[in-house]
């Protein structure tokens, strides 16, 4: 029987997931809470983890260990790269790297350490269906890299370094986290994001003003992915 796990890394990228739901159960722990739904028959496991990566493998591998979840969706909001990504599109990630991993000073490359490797791919079952979800409803998405690091990246140095190392759509703080822990556990699992500003100057205004509007249109489009699994 399938049990999901659909995680944010903040409350607003879960407020308009949770309102789809009543009967919710709340169990905390690790300093954190669980919001058990069932919906149309399937078990689903809520959570958000806090920012940073450190956060979201903690609440990964908690909703898979401790909550049993064998599929894990992550829907959220993310700086945008690439140019064809405005504030509010979504961006379904193939594979995702940490931006932040640096053992450069001993010969590797940027986001390599020993038995670990620069990207982790996501469910291509899980995107597929995404896609055919978003075909249906007339939805743009584009389906590229997602570069997660510990940092709000508000500078266009550091977004140029993520664009031109790892050729990253988008960044964010707990995809790649999410992707390593999900990968190791043999869980598939996928990465939604809505940009909510474009990682340069301006992120700190642009995330404040549309931080709630596009964690919606992540949530929205999540919520008709599920009802496919
Ligand atoms: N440009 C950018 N750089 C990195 N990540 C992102 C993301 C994706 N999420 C949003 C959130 C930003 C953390 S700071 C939030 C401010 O806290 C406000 C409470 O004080 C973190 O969970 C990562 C959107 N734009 C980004």
């Amino acid at each position: 029987m399938t049990k999901i796990a659909i995680m944010g890394a903040m409350e607003e990228e879960i407020e308009p997931l949770l309102a789809h739901f009543d009967n919710v159960n709340i169990v905390e722990f690790a300093n954190n809470k669980y919001y058990e739904v069932s919906y149309k028959g399937v078990e689903i496991v809520i959570a958000y983890s806090k920012i940073g990566k450190v956060f979201a493998s903690l609440t990964a591998a908690t909703m898979i260990e401790k909550f049993e979840c064998d599929t894990l969706l992550f829907s959220g909001v993310a700086g945008g790269i690439n140019p064809k990504l405005k504030i509010g599109d979504l961006i379904i990630a193939d594979k995702l790297c940490q931006h932040d991993l640096d053992i450069t000073a001993f010969g590797h490359p940027n986001g390599f350490v020993p038995g670990g490797s620069v990207f982790v791919e996501t469910s291509e079952k899980l995107r597929t269906i995404a896609k055919d979800v978003a075909k249906e409803n007339e939805l743009n998405v584009i389906e590229g890299t997602i570069a997660t690091g510990d940092q709000f990246v508000h500078s266009s140095e550091r977004k140029d370094f993520i664009e031109s190392t790892f050729k990253a759509d988008a960044l964010e703080m707990e995809g790649a986290s999410v992707a390593v822990v999900c990968d190791s556990l043999n869980v598939p699992f996928f990465v939604l994001r809505a940009i909510s500003d474009s990682a340069d100057g301006g992120a700190d205004i642009d995330f404040d003003e549309f931080l709630k509007s596009s964690a919606i249109n992540s949530a929205n489009y999540m919520i008709k992915i599920v009802d496919k699994l």
